[in-house]
């Protein structure tokens, strides 16, 4: 009850806040008629709020949101805000003279690497996003062009790419320092109990993987492996995970392909959510 009063009054503030004319603090009837079709769209269609409203906030960042592009989660956010954390500790030790380059592997919304780059010192990094999903690469697009003023004097760039393209991997990973992702961890049993607010809206590729969820987390752990030499202790791939049960596979995977001081973060809900390695 608490949360959908909480949601009438964001959709309303959004109505009163789209005005063009602010001069009067009650709705006009074309105003009362908007925010009922919104509530019929939360209501009636499942809407996610966040793709009503347009955006959601990441960071100190407003990240545009649009279905079917995934709708950046709270736990990213905690995540990429740790990692800026510890690259800033890791950099500082092992200095060089060139910009860090950043691949951020299935980047939606664009959310991490805009959140890396408004964060990591200025002018020190490079950053590209790629997203098999034309859409989720218009998204981010329209993100940057948006935030460019926040983002440090950080180079990002976004291009819509399959991951699984080993001659394009083969090409461009070996001029990356390190590599970010939010694949798909879902597994099929798990998609078919999620809500419907998620079913119907969000893009089944932003969220369902095979091998119980671990398909694209492996395939990168062998590329990364394969093309971006172990240079030092500073984490050479960070994935979000789904929680506990993808810990244990992904580290085996992680230590036959010879990564070292693998670490497991969990979120602030007490989940295993992030593994990371160098
Ligand atoms: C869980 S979403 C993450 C989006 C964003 N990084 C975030 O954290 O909100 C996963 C993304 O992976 C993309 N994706 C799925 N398969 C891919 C592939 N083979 N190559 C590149 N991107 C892929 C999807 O289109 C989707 O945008």
């Amino acid at each position: 009850m608490q949360l959908a009063k909480r949601q009438l009054a964001w959709l309303t503030e959004k109505i009163l806040a789209d005005r063009a004319n602010a001069g009067s603090s009650s709705l006009s009837d074309l105003e009362w008629r908007r925010l009922d079709d919104y509530i019929d769209q939360r209501t009636t269609h499942h809407k996610p709020l966040q793709y009503i409203l347009g955006t959601q906030p990441f960071y100190d960042l407003d990240i545009l949101t649009r279905p079917p592009t995934l709708i950046p989660r709270w736990e990213t956010e905690e995540w990429t805000a740790r990692l800026v954390d510890v690259l800033a500790v890791h950099w500082k030790q092992h200095k060089t003279k060139a910009r860090r380059r950043i691949l951020d592997v299935c980047t939606g919304s664009g959310c991490i690497g805009l959140g890396l780059a408004a964060h990591l010192a200025p002018a020190s990094t490079e950053i590209l996003g790629v997203d098999i999903a034309p859409e989720a690469v218009d998204l981010a697009r329209a993100n940057l062009a948006r935030l460019r003023a926040q983002l440090n004097n950080n180079d990002v760039q976004f291009e819509c790419q399959d991951i699984y393209d080993t001659r394009w991997l083969a090409r461009h990973l070996p001029t990356f320092d390190l590599v970010v992702a939010n694949p798909p961890y879902v597994t099929h049993d798990e998609y078919a109990a999620l809500d419907p607010d998620v079913k119907l809206w969000e893009d089944r590729r932003a969220l369902v993987a095979d091998q119980q969820g671990t398909h694209l987390h492996r395939h990168l752990i062998r590329s990364v492996a394969q093309h971006i030499p172990s240079a030092s202790p500073s984490p050479r791939l960070v994935m979000e995970i789904g929680g506990e049960h993808q810990v244990s596979p992904l580290s085996t995977c992680l230590e036959t392909h010879g990564f070292e001081n693998i670490q497991v973060w969990n979120d602030l809900a007490g989940r295993a959510r992030v593994i990371l390695a160098s």
